[in-house]
């Protein structure tokens, strides 16, 4: 069973008080940074959860909950058929209501189906509440006030009707029949742990009713895996935490693990196990056992685990043809490979299963993925990301990962942009916004570079000097009269080069350029007025052909409304002669 939600909504509060330890209190500033997972036997669910949970209605172990510091690994689990995370808790506090990762951690339950309650977490912060310590939320909620209860209620048909956007059907836990049809809501406070009563109690009965039916672990035969985490452990060297969800392992077994280049054959020296009640993250609790059955979170150390991958699989040995072991793990590799292409971005993850999730994300976004690997982003990626031709691809996509600080360097001065986030569509919501900012300043140095289109009139009476250069006065139609560009004439439909804009002048001061509306007094080095232009001409702006062509597939959008006009004219007028005239 696993638990998401936001960060900060209280998941490892409430594992903590569900499991009775106090990880968070070593934990630096109480944010989860590793995965474990905790195995809270059947007795000791029934004494938290008093009157409401009758053991003997109940053929399970306990409980296994693994504590997922982002909803990927939870991803990983299900996607290798992993039977631990078969149901699990969303948690939401109910003063934030729902959050961005609340929202992920439901689309990936949707998409897996995953049966799951929700936790209304951190129902003590009510204003008013008075706290009755683990009581069943019945119990306390009887005792509130009016008031309390009120806002309680509010907070909570909040949330049910958040879920319903989402297309849940959720209601109060106590009102839900069918828990296969509607999502159950359970109020908790991690702190006081009203409520955990009722979360345990439901919990019990999802699982009897799932696990009996979906799990079948066979117990004896060759233990299968997938790796959780990747850790560096004093006097052991590299060891991988994994999920173990079929079979045994045992010391001296040859194991299989997926690994950045070729799977990993090596032997397990040890085999740690969190004490009963710990969890494998507080290390000085470990003891070594010489046999591990499913389903179980375990240490293994072993030699040449360095390349090991979080997500990938772990297979056990044993009396199988090693290369059949071998094929299996590689096929399972590359079911969850990801395509790259030979230009894109360069993408980081920190499990397998992240890595396929931000490939998702990013394919269904349309930017393509040159380099896609799990673990923290290194030297060497800036060096990939670096050699991008397009700048929108000089780019690291970072998922759940770090950053080493001498790739931190390398970046600014390879020009390389990292970017590094814990959900995944803000991770592509930041990268779209950037490569925004990019096209928009490549458009804004186009546009400089660029004729633009305008249609003017000579005004009668307006010639102020017949030629060298000829200066008269202009009204500006439409579009943008620029300095420096180049006039031209229609005859029919035949555009005839008049001569340059040297200067334009508004009310006796120079101006770069005359807008629609504007006249102005131009300055026309080449013809003389009453021989190539007269006054009362039409003239226009020449707009080369390879320009009008980005003006009007690529610009159209950004230039304003009479220019376009005056662009389309000019299209029409060449068209008639040539149709395919700036396509
Ligand atoms: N008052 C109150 N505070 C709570 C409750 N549950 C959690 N908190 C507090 O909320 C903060 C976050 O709780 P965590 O358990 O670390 O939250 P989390 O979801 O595991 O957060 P990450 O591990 O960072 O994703 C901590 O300061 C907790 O003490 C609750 O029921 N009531």
């Amino acid at each position: 069973m696993a638990v998401l939600g936001h960060v900060d909504h209280g998941k490892t509060s409430l594992l903590d008080k569900i499991r009775g330890s106090a990880v968070i209190e070593g934990e630096a500033g109480a944010i989860t940074q590793h995965i474990g997972a905790t195995a809270v036997p059947l007795d000791i669910i029934s004494s938290i959860a008093g009157d409401l949970v009758d053991p003997d209605d109940f053929d399970l172990p306990g409980l296994l909950f693994i504590d997922t510091p982002g909803h990927h690994s939870f991803t990983t689990l299900r996607s290798r058929g992993g039977a631990l995370a078969d149901i699990a808790i969303l948690v939401v506090d109910v003063n934030d209501g729902f959050q961005p990762q609340t929202l992920e951690a439901l689309d990936i339950l949707k998409r897996s189906q995953t049966p799951f309650i929700v936790a209304a977490n951190k129902i003590d912060t009510v204003p008013g509440w008075d706290p009755n310590e683990d009581a069943p939320i019945n119990d306390t909620y009887e005792s509130q006030s009016e008031r309390v209860r009120q806002r309680l209620d509010e907070s909570l048909y909040e949330i049910i009707g958040n879920l319903s956007d989402e297309g849940f059907s959720a209601d109060l836990y106590w009102r839900v029949q069918n828990f296969q049809r509607n999502v159950g809501v359970v109020p908790v406070s991690a702190m006081t742990g009203e409520g955990v009563p009722d979360l345990l109690t439901v919990m019990m009965g999802l699982s009897q009713r799932y696990m009996k039916e979906e799990m079948e672990i066979d117990v004896s035969g060759p233990g299968v895996g997938t790796v959780l985490e990747v850790k560096e452990e004093k006097g052991f060297g590299k060891t991988v935490d994994i999920v173990l969800y079929d079979g045994t392992i045992k010391e001296d077994d040859t194991i299989v693990v997926g690994g950045q280049n070729d799977p990993i054959v090596t032997e397990v020296r040890a085999l740690l196990q969190p004490r009963p009640l710990a969890e494998i993250r507080t290390e000085s609790r470990f003891e070594n056992v010489d046999e591990v059955g499913a389903a179980a979170g375990i240490k293994v150390a072993a030699p040449e685990l360095g390349d090991a991958m979080a997500g990938a699989p772990v297979r056990v040995v044993r009396d199988r043809d090693l290369d059949d072991v071998i094929e299996e793990v590689q096929a399972e590799l590359a079911s969850i490979a990801v395509d790259t292409a030979e230009e894109g971005v360069v993408v980081k993850a920190d499990t397998l299963g992240s890595l396929e999730a931000m490939a998702d994300a990013l394919d269904e976004a349309e930017v393509p993925i040159v380099r896609a690997e799990v673990g923290d982003v290194a030297p060497r990626d800036i060096s990939v990301a670096s050699t991008a031709e397009d700048p929108k691809q000089q780019v690291i996509l970072g998922f759940n990962v770090d950053v080493l600080s001498d790739a931190e360097h390398r970046a600014e001065t390879d020009d390389v942009t990292i970017f590094t986030d814990e959900v995944i569509y803000q991770l592509v919501e930041e990268y779209d916004e950037y490569v925004e900012g990019i096209e928009q300043a490549q458009q804004d140095t186009i546009l400089e570079n660029i004729s633009r289109p305008a249609r003017f009139r000579i005004l009668p009476d307006h010639t102020f000097r017949q030629n060298d250069p000829a200066v008269v006065g202009v009204e500006v139609n439409s579009g943008t009269v620029q300095n420096n560009a180049t006039v031209v004439k229609f005859e029919g439909n035949e555009p005839e080069r008049v001569g340059q804009i040297k200067g334009i002048q508004e009310q006796g001061e120079d101006v770069d350029e005359a807008r629609a509306g504007n006249r102005v007094s131009v300055a026309i080095d080449g013809p003389t007025v009453g021989r190539q232009i007269e006054e009362d001409d039409e003239l226009w702006i020449q707009i080369p052909e390879k320009h009008a062509k980005i003006l009007e597939q690529e610009l159209a959008d950004e230039i304003p409304a009479d220019e376009l006009e005056a662009l389309n004219m000019y299209l029409d007028k060449q068209r008639s002669r040539d149709p395919f005239w700036g396509k």
